[in-house]
């Protein structure tokens, strides 16, 4: 099973195709000197200028009244000049002190258009009014905010909301399995005996599958697979070659429809999340991401765009994500395997008492590379935007 890819086949790609690795080697071990001279070779690749260059280009290009109060920011704007663009963020994620409260409000069947279903849940929270998702594959992974049962509420609330176990069907009247199960003519007394579905948690399904594998002689099943995807509708709506965000969702969304572990097929699967943060343009919201891509086009990177917008480099934070995958039954010792390059994603998510547990980072990497060139998204915007995030934001594209 392959998903299709992201973009429409029936956009011709902006440039020619090329070896992305190598010219992202080539990229990184680049100096300012060679940066500055590339665009002699390149018009069209906004590579970074000289720093005095960037800097007294900068007045014009702020516009307090659409961006945030510079009293606020946690940004000097004296501190806009040579050495900002070079320093490090300044601002990793924060991690809270308590985490917010969450609440899966619902949870519906998505048969995709590769032929996998997947469950969309639609969470609320005490931090901020933003719906943020949950999307779940495979059998092993239940809300605990989902399925607590709410106050008042009819067996058919229960199955609107997407409380129940199973599936639906027309004509459907419990939430509960023990409905199903007499209709399919299990004696009254053993569905009795069966533990409630409420009482069968993410824990639970995991431990069964474990002894199933034990009872079977197969190795066990490794820890599910978990994503942190902060939201881009540049790159996952409107094809948008600046990023590889929209390849990466698919490309996620890929690996956890896997029955079985990509590198091992005898490795039963404990299934996947996506987490999907509306965190847009690492937290600068759409309007500032958009101004960031004119100033890129006048030759700033990422980083030097967001605090040239007296935005923080990065301005998201993953308390968010914690407090779902904990409702999901990922919190704890147990562990999830991160999908991601970005180091601070790694420590931000674990949260302010280690309540998720990394056991492993899986890296993500571009398909032009892995595919040598033959796939994925291209151009030469992704390049400087892949050798920023490796250059300043430290992100590592290879397993640590
Ligand atoms: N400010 C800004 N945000 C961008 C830009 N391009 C993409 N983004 C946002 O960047 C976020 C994705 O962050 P990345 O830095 O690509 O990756 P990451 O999530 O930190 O790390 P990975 O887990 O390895 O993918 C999304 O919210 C995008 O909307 C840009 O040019 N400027």
């Amino acid at each position: 099973m392959t998903y299709p890819a992201h973009a429409s086949p029936a956009m011709p790609p902006l440039t020619r195709p090329q070896n992305a690795q190598r010219s992202m080697s080539h990229m990184s071990t680049m100096s300012a000197y060679d940066l500055e001279h590339e665009d002699e070779h390149h018009p069209s690749t906004s590579s970074v200028k000289s720093v005095s260059e960037t800097t007294s280009a900068a007045p014009p290009l702020v516009s307090p009244s659409l961006t945030p109060d510079p009293s606020k920011s946690s940004l000097d704007p004296a501190a806009l000049n040579a050495e900002s663009h070079e320093a490090e963020p300044e601002a990793p994620p924060a991690i809270l002190e308590e985490l917010p409260e969450v609440n899966c409000e619902v949870r519906a069947r998505i048969p995709t258009t590769a032929g996998q279903e997947m469950f969309l849940h639609l969470y609320h929270n005490s931090a901020d009014n933003k719906e943020h998702l949950a999307i779940v594959f495979g059998p092993h992974i239940r809300s605990r905010s989902l399925d607590a049962p709410r106050e008042g509420e009819t067996e058919k609330d229960r199955m609107i909301r997407g409380a129940y176990v199973g599936k639906l069907y027309p004509g459907r009247t419990s939430s509960r399995l023990d409905q199903i199960k007499q209709e399919s003519g299990v004696p009254a007394a053993q569905v009795s005996r069966s533990p409630t579905p409420e009482a069968v948690t993410t824990e639970e399904r995991q431990d069964k599958a474990i002894q199933v594998a034990e009872a079977q002689n197969m190795p066990l099943p490794l820890a599910p697979l978990v994503r942190i995807h902060s939201e881009c509708y540049t790159g996952e709506t409107v094809w948008s070659a600046r990023c590889d965000c929209g390849e990466q969702l698919d490309e996620a969304a890929r690996l956890m429809s896997l029955p079985f572990d990509p590198t091992d097929a005898s490795i039963p699967s404990l299934g996947g999340v996506i987490i999907y943060l509306r965190q847009e343009g690492r937290g600068i919201g759409l309007l500032s991401k958009l101004k960031a891509y004119n100033l890129q086009d006048l030759g700033h990177d990422t980083m030097q765009a967001n605090l040239l917008l007296r935005h923080p480099a990065d301005a998201r934070s993953y308390g968010l994500a914690t407090a779902m995958l904990m409702d999901l039954g990922l919190g704890g010792d147990r562990g999830i395997r991160l999908l991601t390059n970005n180091p601070e994603k790694v420590r931000a998510v674990e949260g302010p008492n280690k309540e998720v547990v990394v056991k492993q980072r899986v890296p993500m990497i571009p398909l032009a590379w892995s595919s040598g060139g033959k796939e994925g998204v291209q151009g030469p915007e992704l390049e400087k935007y892949i050798g920023t995030k490796i250059e300043k934001f430290k992100h590592m594209f290879s397993p640590s």
